[in-house]
């Protein structure tokens, strides 16, 4: 007999991928739900992915980075829990282009809004990242990646140019940062190139939007219709008064 249809998952939250084009939005993405790097064209428009950490659907949107899509950018982060504001670490302006272009956009996001900024082609500028072989890759081993210090380029964003950023980020939106997550936890350096960084940081902003969806679940505002999802949802940081 034919098992009664499951339906549909709906996400419980929204993660936009901001930043200008070229910088790795959709490579970060692609590394981490395909564990691959591989060949991308220019986005147009917006993509999302739905990823299911434990009893939660997360939606992350992969946004279009060109100035033609740019009208875009406040739709698709209407209600998003977090936003990773990404540059690229060998393009001053890309880092320049998140205040100027990209952050207003984040006005229509939830007002607890989670912000992360990511300076991307960390391999470019790194050795370290450069060397790093994420678990499980395929093809990606050290001897296959053959760099050498010479393909090394000039870095011309620091961690402390995006801890900086952050903290403007903070102002920007008229929060206290002593009340927020510390800068040095919220900025990451990635490669979608050899994985370096990508799954923490990922993996990072799952576990912090948790929260929100718990207390869109306790405020009723949406329930998800997952017949699959387990009854031991992780209610203990949601602080809900049963
Ligand atoms: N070396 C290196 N190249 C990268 C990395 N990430 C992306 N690239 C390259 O940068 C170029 C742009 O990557 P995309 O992921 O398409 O950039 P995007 O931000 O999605 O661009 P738009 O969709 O136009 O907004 C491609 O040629 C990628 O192969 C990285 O970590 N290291
Ligand atoms: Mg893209």
């Amino acid at each position: 007999m034919a098992e009664p249809t499951k339906k549909l998952k709906k996400p419980d939250v929204k993660i936009v991928l901001l930043g200008d084009m070229n910088v790795g939005k959709t490579s970060l993405l692609h590394r981490y739900t395909e564990r691959k790097f591989k060949d991308t064209v220019s986005t147009v428009g917006g993509a999302f992915f739905l990823k299911q950490w434990g009893p939660y659907n997360i939606s992350i949107w992969d946004t279009a980075g060109r100035e033609q899509f740019h009208g875009l950018g406040s739709m698709y982060c209407r209600s998003a829990a977090a936003v990773i504001l990404t540059y690229d670490t060998t393009s001053w302006q890309s880092y320049v282009e998140l205040e100027e272009r990209f952050l207003s956009l984040t006005d229509t996001a939830n007002a607890d809004c989670i912000f992360a900024i990511v300076g991307n082609k960390a391999d470019l500028t790194d050795s370290h990242a450069q060397a790093s072989n994420p678990e499980g890759e395929e093809g990606t081993e050290p001897a296959r990646l053959s760099f050498s210090s010479s393909s090394l380029q000039r870095k011309q964003v620091n961690k402390e140019d995006a801890m900086a950023l952050y903290r403007r980020v903070l102002h920007y939106k008229g929060l206290d940062e002593k009340a927020c997550l510390p800068a040095e936890s919220m900025c990451f350096e990635t490669s979608a190139k050899t994985g370096y960084n990508v799954d923490v940081l990922f993996e990072t902003i799952f576990d912090l939007v948790v929260p929100s969806i718990l207390k869109k679940r306790n405020e009723g505002e949406s329930s998800t219709v997952d017949l699959e999802a387990p009854s031991t949802a992780k209610r203990t940081k949601a602080g809900c008064c049963a």
